[in-house]
């Protein structure tokens, strides 16, 4: 399972401009808003904008779509942030937030908890990891543990590894079968 290895690169996350749009940092309705996704923060504010922003957990109740839009160019910042500093004490301030699904779940606590060890949790922060969370987990372990680490919705955030298929063989049996 090679995307289970840890990243030896610093490579971000790939991220999709939804548009060209570009809207001062300091709006807080660019960076973390319920209206939509069509406003993007200029890059150079990002790390003042994000010691200010607070993206706090939303309630369990509240649908996937109704969460606030956190804007994919936070969402790479923390990626950035976290795979640019290698140290364990100069992370331990930092945020790990994982997205499945165009949601993302702030882990900060949870890995720590996580059943299935922090490495794999790290390995993703700021990343998507979707294929990866339901080869191991099922609804009803999303709705009582995801679902309470929601803090938002993004978009365009791209998983870094390809889905290997997960039944191998089964349409390749020939015409004999
Ligand atoms: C929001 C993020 C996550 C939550 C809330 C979460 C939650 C959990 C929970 C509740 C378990 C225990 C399952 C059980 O005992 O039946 C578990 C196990 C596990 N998780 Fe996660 N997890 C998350 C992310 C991830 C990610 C990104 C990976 C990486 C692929 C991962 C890999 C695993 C593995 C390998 C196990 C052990 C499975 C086993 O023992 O059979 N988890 N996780």
């Amino acid at each position: 399972m090679g995307w289970l290895r840890l990243r030896h690169t610093l490579t971000v996350a790939g991220v999709k401009e939804e548009s060209g749009h570009t809207t001062p940092a300091r709006n807080k309705i660019g960076i973390y808003s319920k209206h939509g996704k069509d406003t993007a923060p200029a890059t150079t504010s990002l790390a003042h904008v994000f010691q200010q922003e607070d993206f706090p957990f939303q309630d369990p109740s509240m649908s996937d779509s109704d969460l606030p839009y956190i804007d994919p160019s936070i969402v790479s910042f923390v990626d950035q942030q976290w795979h640019s500093s290698s140290e364990d004490a100069s992370r331990k301030h930092l945020h790990v937030w994982l997205v499945i699904d165009n949601v993302v779940y702030d882990c900060t606590q949870f890995q720590r908890e996580h059943p299935g060890g922090i490495d794999v949790i790290q390995s993703f922060v700021g990343q998507d990891c979707s294929w990866q969370f339901w080869r191991f987990h099922g609804r009803e372990q999303m709705r009582e543990y995801g679902r309470p680490l929601r803090i938002g919705r993004t978009s365009g955030i791209q998983n870094r590894f390809k889905e290997p298929p997960r039944y191998v063989g089964l349409s390749t049996l020939g015409e004999d079968w």
